[in-house]
């Protein structure tokens, strides 16, 4: 840990892909085995009607009142990934998702006996079905802080997820499907509309102060923004001067 965060860490082997996949996979069997109560396997989703619950490795039980939210959209499986990969993953009530072993899977398909049904759970703020809209995912997550954060306060959003999990598309999202940023962006800027200060006396200083500018001083800030626009976009600020 040390040598992480004091720079980059020491590899005295090289690292194969292959290898951290294998790893991950023993890591999800190593788990101690302990046999929770058997769950009945609802919606049509589990193929077994029963199956052994491990101990949550990761329970982070999250409440609203905390500042840390931790969210999880769980996005619809491609064609390519195969309808049977849906039934890793189930949710259970708003807030719990249940994660089956994948090797299950794999194992049937090359006709092997499957090994027992494990399965782990992880708990969220919030659960968000592949269902869920757009829409949907920003008001039951980022809207409120959008809200604080036009009081006055302080927010950080980040998505974090394996590579395809589909950050880009809860964050950025496509043109006609706008995701968090652009919605939180329209929000704000809903939020000023018609409170903003036309004049252009005023100029902002670090973060939070500002200076009255003289009327010498709004000239040449006037003069040398136009020479900036006329230098980046020689061909519009021509257009605008035939205009
Ligand atoms: N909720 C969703 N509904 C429909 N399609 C989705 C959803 N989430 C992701 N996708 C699709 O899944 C694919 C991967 O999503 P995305 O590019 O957002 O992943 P990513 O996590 O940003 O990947 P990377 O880290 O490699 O950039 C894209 O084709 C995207 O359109």
């Amino acid at each position: 840990m040390e040598s992480c965060l004091n720079g980059k860490p020491e590899h005295h082997e090289p690292i194969e892909v292959e290898d951290i996949c294998r790893n991950l996979q023993d890591e999800f069997a190593a788990l101690p085995a302990q046999v929770g109560p058997p769950m009945r396997g609802g919606g049509g989703v589990c193929h077994r009607s029963e199956f052994t619950i491990k101990p949550p490795v990761f329970q982070q039980d999250v409440s609203q009142s905390e500042n840390l939210q931790v969210y999880l959209r769980i996005r619809p499986i491609t064609a390519a990934e195969g309808a049977e990969s849906q039934s890793c993953v189930r949710m259970e009530g708003s807030d719990t998702v249940i994660l089956r072993d994948p090797r299950s899977f794999l194992t049937n398909r090359q006709g092997d006996k499957p090994p027992p049904q494990t399965a782990q759970r992880f708990t969220f703020t919030q659960v968000f079905a592949p269902e869920s809209s757009q829409r949907t995912v920003f008001e039951g997550s980022v809207h409120g802080l959008v809200r604080d954060v036009i009081q006055g306060g302080n927010s950080l959003v980040f998505t974090y997820g394996v590579t395809n999990a589909g950050k880009t598309f809860t964050f950025v999202g496509p043109e006609h499907d706008s995701g968090l940023l652009p919605r939180s962006l329209s929000a704000i800027f809903s939020s000023i509309e018609g409170r903003l200060y036309s004049r252009s006396d005023l100029k902002p200083q670090r973060c939070r102060d500002y200076s009255r500018l003289t009327a010498e001083q709004q000239t040449a800030q006037i003069t040398s923004k136009r020479n900036l626009l006329r230098l980046f976009f020689p061909r519009l600020t021509s257009q605008n001067r035939r205009a």
